[in-house]
């Protein structure tokens, strides 16, 4: 026996109470948060040789391990349960197993998942024998028995469905254990962010026999071998998924779906100790990895990353309800009390005790399929559930994840919209294309992860600022600018005048300072010309300017060197201001801040202004004479 020099393991110090999601009726109406309830199960002393125990119960919650770095000392650690060698399968299926099914008849998802290291009883747990039934057995009676009692008058309205589907994660496919059909099945996320297994069978169950007889020759299917450590080692994560529809008979024809996972993980294997070679050892590869990822999702949760890495392996993905998701879940980590264990049980009760940190946020799935207008509600996936492929393909107990069978209510609402004129169908779904853009955004925002969330409105905050202080800005040169132009005027009686521009002028002032007057009575006409098919530097006979070395800031001076002198017209040509000014606008409307910046007299902060106030007031409708006069002399006079 230990001394009990009692050393309280660090990860097993945070020990949460234990909180009540039930309301009177027991079902948890308001989407509260639901903290991942962890339960360890200590399988009975196997071990046909000598070995030493290593673990032991203290209470129903709380057991000791020896430590490792100093055998006159244990380990604590406290979890919702503890359940030691000689509990039965009842104990264990009551006490951490019956209390979250309620749930699932409100359309809430539940997970309960057996995890551990190889031969540890994970298996016994979850499936049992036909001596002593496990978890899965008992979980699927006692739901079919739910469905089946209308205690409450309220109930009389409702009609319930039971559909099941079994698969296994083997070596990172996901294989179809009711129907095999040796095909990786994908598992998708639909658009309320509900975990799927695209194609998976679903087989429907109203009895017991009814299960049984999909079950037992499924369970066949899995794959399981002997190793040094297990006879019969699973290989592979099992998954049994029960789904629970309520539908109501009257209006408003609610309906109510819940689902439920039923896991037996693979155990993590110390492969020097099984001694596993050529195949096996691949299988425990992939097991390990997923385990592993498992490890790094628990750890990103309770860190609160911005990311966690659920898809990173099959396993994750599918349990990204369960972990950090809509599922009430509940962990049973089994484990083995033999010393050859030890590292193996210190593991798996660090994870556990970590795991036992996560919250989970159930909500209820619920929509309605009230026989109202056939236009009013998606059209494009009712149009594409009435696809003649899906309708006839299956059989009355068959259907598959992504396509349910469809109601009557369904069916009719289809066939009347087939027979819409084909114009208005078109028109219906782009309208219901916007509508789900925009209901992907606000569901985007709605479904994110409260820290993402959080992060995000903080995000939209501060651009929402920026935007304002952006405006103020604008506002701010707007009125510089105005004031500027109002004292040119004055003083320069500038003939090139802005033409109602929406930019600051004072932004795009261009270096030009040349002074032609209007009042001059013979005029002589510099003209600038397109920078392609012109010889630089010349003037021709009527005093041309094209692409000269004119540089910024410069005066104009003619061929004979005099300075530009009143009398003189700069007569830019129409088709090139015109072409000046799209390419202007162009660029104020599409141009990166880098492009904004080759513009003359455009830094860092003026470009990013400009990209602010297109951003809050949309494009730029024209620009300036003036500026585009100094654009095209720009262009002439690259510097
Ligand atoms: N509580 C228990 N009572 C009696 N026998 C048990 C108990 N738990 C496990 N066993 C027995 O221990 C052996 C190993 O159990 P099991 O196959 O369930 O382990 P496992 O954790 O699923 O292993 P693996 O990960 O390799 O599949 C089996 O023979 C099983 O019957």
């Amino acid at each position: 026996m230990y001394l009990s020099l009692i050393h309280l393991a660090a990860s097993g110090l945070n020990m949460a109470k234990r909180v009540s999601i039930m309301d009177s009726h027991g079902v948890n109406k308001k989407p509260s948060p639901s903290r991942v309830r962890v339960a360890v199960r200590l399988r009975p002393y196997m071990e046909k040789g000598e070995d030493k125990v290593c673990v032991r119960g203290l209470d129903s919650q709380s057991l000791e391990i020896v430590n490792w770095r100093n055998q006159l000392e244990t380990m604590q650690y406290q979890f919702d349960a503890f359940y030691g060698d000689k509990a039965t399968q009842r104990e264990i299926y009551t006490g951490s197993v019956y209390p979250i099914l309620p749930h699932l008849l409100v359309g809430q998802n539940a997970s309960v998942f057996a995890y551990g290291p190889t031969g540890a009883g994970k298996t016994h747990t979850m499936l049992g024998n036909p001596n002593q039934p496990g978890v899965i057995p008992r979980a699927v009676r006692d739901l079919l028995q739910m469905t089946r009692t209308n205690d409450n008058p309220d109930e009389e309205q409702w009609s319930y469905s039971i559909t099941m589907s079994y698969v296994e994660i083997y070596q990172e496919k996901v294989m179809d254990l009711l129907e095999p059909k040796n095909k990786d099945l994908p598992i998708r996320e639909d658009k309320d962010h509900n975990i799927l297994i695209s194609g998976v069978t679903q087989k429907t169950i109203t009895t017991f026999s009814d299960f049984d007889e999909h079950f037992i020759p499924a369970s066949q299917n899995r794959t399981v071998a002997c190793t040094k450590l297990n006879d019969r080692s699973s290989r592979s994560h099992a998954v049994l998924l029960i789904k629970v529809q309520k539908n109501q008979q009257v209006p408003p024809f609610r309906q109510l779906t819940g689902k439920l996972y039923l896991i037996d993980l693979a155990g993590s294997e110390d492969n020097r100790r099984t001694g596993n070679q050529g195949i096996r050892l691949k299988e425990s590869g992939a097991i390990n990895s997923s385990l592993f990822t498992l490890s790094k999702v628990v750890d990103a949760l309770n860190q609160g990353l911005p990311r966690i890495p659920y898809r990173d392996s099959k396993l994750t993905r599918l349990l990204q309800d369960s972990l950090g998701g809509s599922a009430h879940s509940v962990m049973i980590t089994n484990i083995a009390p033999e010393q050859k264990y030890y590292f193996d049980t210190l593991t798996a009760l660090n994870f556990a005790a970590k795991s036992k940190q996560i919250i989970n946020k159930p909500f209820s799935q619920e929509t309605t399929q009230a026989p109202v207008q056939p236009t009013m509600k998606r059209p494009r996936d009712d149009l594409e559930n009435s696809a003649p492929s899906q309708h006839f393909k299956k059989t009355k107990t068959e259907s598959t994840e992504e396509s349910p069978n469809m109601s009557k209510d369904t069916k009719k609402k289809n066939l009347q919209l087939s027979s819409l004129d084909p114009a208005v169908v078109e028109r219906l779904l782009k309208l219901d294309k916007i509508l789900t853009e925009r209901g992907k955004m606000e569901m985007q925002l709605l479904n994110t992860p409260k820290r993402e969330r959080m992060a995000l409105l903080k995000k939209l905050e501060e651009s929402q600022l920026e935007i304002e202080r952006l405006k103020e800005k604008q506002k701010e040169l707007e009125e510089k600018s105005l004031a500027a132009e109002a004292h040119f005027e004055r003083s320069s009686n500038s003939d090139f005048e802005l033409s109602n521009s929406s930019v600051s002028e004072s932004t795009f002032r261009a270096p030009l300072r040349t002074r032609a007057t209007s009042t001059a009575k013979t005029k002589k006409v510099l003209r600038v010309l397109p920078l392609q098919g012109e010889k630089l530097g010349a003037f021709t006979a009527e005093g041309q300017l094209s692409g000269t070395g004119l540089g910024r800031g410069q005066k104009l001076k003619t061929h004979a060197g005099r300075e530009n002198e009143p009398g003189w017209e700069l007569n830019v040509r129409t088709d090139l201001l015109q072409n000046g000014r799209e390419k202007i606008l162009n660029l104020l409307n599409n141009g990166s801040i880098k492009e904004l910046k080759s513009l003359q007299k455009i830094g860092d902060k003026k470009a990013k202004l400009i990209v602010g106030w297109r951003e809050v007031n949309g494009p730029f409708k024209n620009v300036s004479e003036r500026l585009c006069v100094w654009y095209c002399m720009a262009q002439v006079n690259p510097e």
